[in-house]
């Protein structure tokens, strides 16, 4: 699969989506395996909920964990798919589960992960919305006052893949807003890579989790220091 034919138009560099990345089959079987993780694996935040697997990022290095056996399937899927750099391969995956009404602010992924990220998305779709966050020019110079304007819009079906780097890695922040439905307009730039939805529909939100599958460059061994 040449993911680089994915392209999304109409939004600056670079998002890549690719509709029924896996099966029904598949995402059922993620569900369940997401379903069957014990509560103290979860880390459970206001408006969703999250498990690291490969380890915690951190700043001096990220402490290696393995990846279970049921996610490497999805590991090596997107290894397969060279979109990182060569040689590099994916070592951590995040899982989020949202319920309708929950989503996550506007934030950058930022450098603990190398700049191209992908997330495989089941249960629900959902839209990423990403923003331009510039100082307010009627403020003085470093007030730290901010303004975030829409930039665009994607929507996430479930099964689908989404590629993102550059300009949409560094530059824009993303977010997933707290509803319970989606009101799908022209501001969604892939509109035209989805079957079956139009702009004017109203989407109901379901239970959604997502895989977001990167690449953590800086890891470290663990290192017991005895005196
Ligand atoms: O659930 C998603 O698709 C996005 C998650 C996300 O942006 C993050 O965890 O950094
Ligand atoms: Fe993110």
């Amino acid at each position: 699969m040449i993911w680089q034919n994915f392209a999304v138009q109409n939004c600056p560099p670079s998002i890549y989506y690719l509709p029924d990345f896996i099966t029904k089959e598949e995402e059922c079987a993620i569900m369940q395996a997401v379903d069957k993780t014990p509560r103290p694996r979860w880390t459970q935040l206001s408006n969703r909920r999250l498990i690291n697997y490969g380890g915690v990022p951190h700043p001096k290095g990220m402490i290696a964990e393995d990846i279970p056996v049921w996610l490497h399937h999805y590991v090596e899927r997107i290894n397969q798919l060279n979109v990182y750099a060569e040689g590099i391969k994916a070592n951590h995956v995040l899982v989020n589960e949202y319920l309708p009404g929950q989503g996550i602010m506007p934030h950058l992924d930022g450098p603990l992960f190398f700049p191209t990220i992908t997330t495989i998305s089941c249960g629900s779709h959902t839209v990423l919305e990403y923003y331009e966050q510039t100082e307010d020019a009627s403020g003085q110079e470093g007030s730290g006052s901010l303004v975030r304007q829409h930039k665009t819009s994607v929507l996430l079906e479930p099964r689908s893949l989404l590629v993102v780097k550059d300009d949409m890695y560094h530059k824009y922040l993303h977010s997933i807003a707290e509803r319970e439905e989606d009101t799908i307009d022209a501001r969604v730039a892939n509109l035209s890579m989805v079957s079956n939805v139009h702009a004017g529909d109203v989407l109901r939100r379901d239970k959604r989790i997502s895989l977001t599958i990167r690449h953590v460059p800086k890891t470290s061994k663990m290192k017991i220091k005895i005196f």
